[in-house]
């Protein structure tokens, strides 16, 4: 691969809050279309990592030192008001808390509407079309009802996928995903990193993603890093890693994951066991109402509301 046709390069990134350096000389490249999947023990670095990348590192985090490089631009130094624009439309962020992220005094649908208002001269009503159509591609029956709705009549899988559908609304190149589906209900998981899937190929994106779930490695990661301490201590396809760990932290994460042996042998012999299923429709919803059941709150069932008292 050439220089070119990488999306994101990463050089010799060191960045520090206050006096403390916390990432520590990283080098990683993002190909077009690929997943690259981030592990790593807590606190060491993967989130501001992310943070530095997409430009909100907050008043005491600062790049000292290094390049990244999107699509040809730097962008460490980039003005505040280039970054606004670069955020959404070229890359776009999932959190790890989508009901924190999306803001609980406004219906989904004037979110929608001004995800895309700062980035495109567009109507309401096309601008509530394009996101009833994204809605329906993550697999909500009703999106009309999804749009009508506060978050806090959502369960947490339902406003992660309204998070998702809003990180794309723009056409972004890059998505970076901090522990997209760690808030969420087992049974949400799963069913979460196949629409990552979908919805990678379906709109040609480029991933980075931290996670602490080895099952998105498994699914989702063309190359693989560890983080220890704030260094990239192991970088590689998913196979060379899974198969060839050489950090000690890499070998007991891996120790620690017995399926991870069949998934290193999946990795050696792709075949059925590694293809990525699709996802089955209507079987989400069914997941969420039964994964997130508060009295008193209120649901979506597939096909309307149930109040449980
Ligand atoms: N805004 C901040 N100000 C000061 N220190 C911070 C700030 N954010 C994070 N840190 C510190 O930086 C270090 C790295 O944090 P970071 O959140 O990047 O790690 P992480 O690998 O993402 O951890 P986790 O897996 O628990 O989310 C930690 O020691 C953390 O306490």
């Amino acid at each position: 691969m050439t220089e070119d046709a990488m999306l994101l390069q990463i050089h010799d990134l060191n960045v520090r809050y206050h006096h403390s350096p916390v990432v520590k000389g990283i080098d990683l490249r993002i190909e077009d279309k690929q997943t690259v999947v981030i592990v790593g023990e807590s606190g060491s670095g993967k989130s501001t990592l992310l943070r530095s990348i997409i430009g909100l590192l907050g008043e005491n985090g600062e790049i000292v030192s290094g390049d990244i490089i999107f699509e040809k631009r730097s962008l460490p130094g980039l003005p505040e008001e280039e970054y606004r624009k670069l955020r959404g439309s070229g890359l776009s962020m999932i959190f790890q808390n989508p009901e924190a992220f999306l803001d609980p005094r406004m219906r989904i649908q004037e979110q929608f509407h001004e995800a895309v208002r700062v980035h495109r001269p567009m109507g309401r009503k096309q601008a509530l079309q394009q996101a009833a159509a994204l809605l329906a591609e993550m697999q909500f029956i009703d999106p009309a009802s999804i749009l009508k709705a506060y978050p806090f009549e959502l369960s947490g899988g339902m406003c992660q996928r309204i998070a998702i559908a809003m990180a794309i609304v723009n056409q972004p190149k890059l998505i970076l995903a901090d522990e997209p589906t760690s808030a969420l209900d087992v049974t949400v998981q799963a069913e979460m990193i196949e629409l990552m899937i979908r919805m990678q190929k379906k709109h040609d994106l480029s991933i980075l993603l931290v996670t602490h779930n080895m099952l998105v490695v498994e699914k989702m990661a063309d190359m693989v890093g560890v983080m220890y301490q704030g260094r990239l201590v192991e970088w590689g396809t998913k196979q060379e890693v899974l198969r060839h760990a050489r950090h000690p932290y890499t070998q007991g994460l891996l120790r620690a994951v017995p399926r991870l042996e069949t998934i290193s042998r999946d990795a050696m012999h792709p075949g059925p066991a590694d293809d990525r299923k699709a996802v089955r429709e209507g079987d989400s919803m069914r997941e969420e109402v039964q994964a997130d059941r508060t009295p008193g709150r209120k649901h979506f069932s597939s096909t309307h509301w149930i109040r449980e008292e």
